[in-house]
């Protein structure tokens, strides 16, 4: 983890040149960021079961017959821990980004955190823009550790169940005056 924040420091250091934040237009060229923004999401989706959706006709998907009017839940939280769709898929790892295609949007059905097609979330941009700000921000004022001297290797990252996903244990970190 410490590689990965180091990772990203330094990418933001040598594009912001010295500024201490970071506005809409600069997201792009600032890959490694976007590229944790979507590993994130990717293994840790804030809406796991997505909102329930109820079939408008009878329709069959891989030999399964759908009845019409059945509550119907996307399970994106297993999706993108599939191995048969991600190598690796539990390590967190936000290098498998870096030179693909693969986004959010509703394109690629194996990344699906703000879901697809006409309800998918309508807060995606306003949400896709924001998070990398806040983000960077957060990196860039302070240096953050565990409370207890915990070592971050050794997290637990168990989640508990629900409409949106939470961790079991919250999360306490301890903010610092940035070394930058
Ligand atoms: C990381 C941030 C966010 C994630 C992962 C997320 C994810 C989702 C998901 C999975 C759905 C359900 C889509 C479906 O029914 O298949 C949803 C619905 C919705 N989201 Fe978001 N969302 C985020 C941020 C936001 C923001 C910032 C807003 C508003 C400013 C927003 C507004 C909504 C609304 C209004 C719906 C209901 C849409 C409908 O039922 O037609 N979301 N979101």
């Amino acid at each position: 983890m410490d590689k990965l924040r180091e990772e990203l420091k330094a990418e933001l250091s040598q594009s912001l040149e010295g500024k201490p934040l970071i506005d809409e237009s600069e997201v792009s060229r600032l890959p490694y960021l976007s590229a944790i923004v979507k590993e994130t999401l990717r293994l840790h989706p804030p809406a796991p079961l997505l909102l329930p959706h109820r079939a408008q006709e009878t329709c069959e998907v891989m030999n399964y017959v759908v009845p019409k009017g059945a509550q119907v839940l996307v399970n994106v939280w297993a999706i993108s821990r599939d191995p048969t769709v991600w190598e690796d898929p539990m390590s967190f790892k936000p290098e498998r980004f870096i030179g693909s295609q693969v986004d959010f949007r509703g394109q690629d059905f194996k990344l699906l955190p703000f879901s697809a097609g006409r309800r998918m979330c309508p807060g995606v941009s306003l949400a896709t823009r924001q998070i990398p700000l806040v983000l960077t921000a957060l990196v860039r004022s302070f240096d953050w550790c565990l409370s207890d001297g915990e070592d971050e290797t050794e997290l637990d990252m168990s989640e508990k169940f629900g409409t949106t996903l939470e961790k079991e244990r919250p999360l306490l970190l301890v903010p610092s005056q940035s070394s930058l």
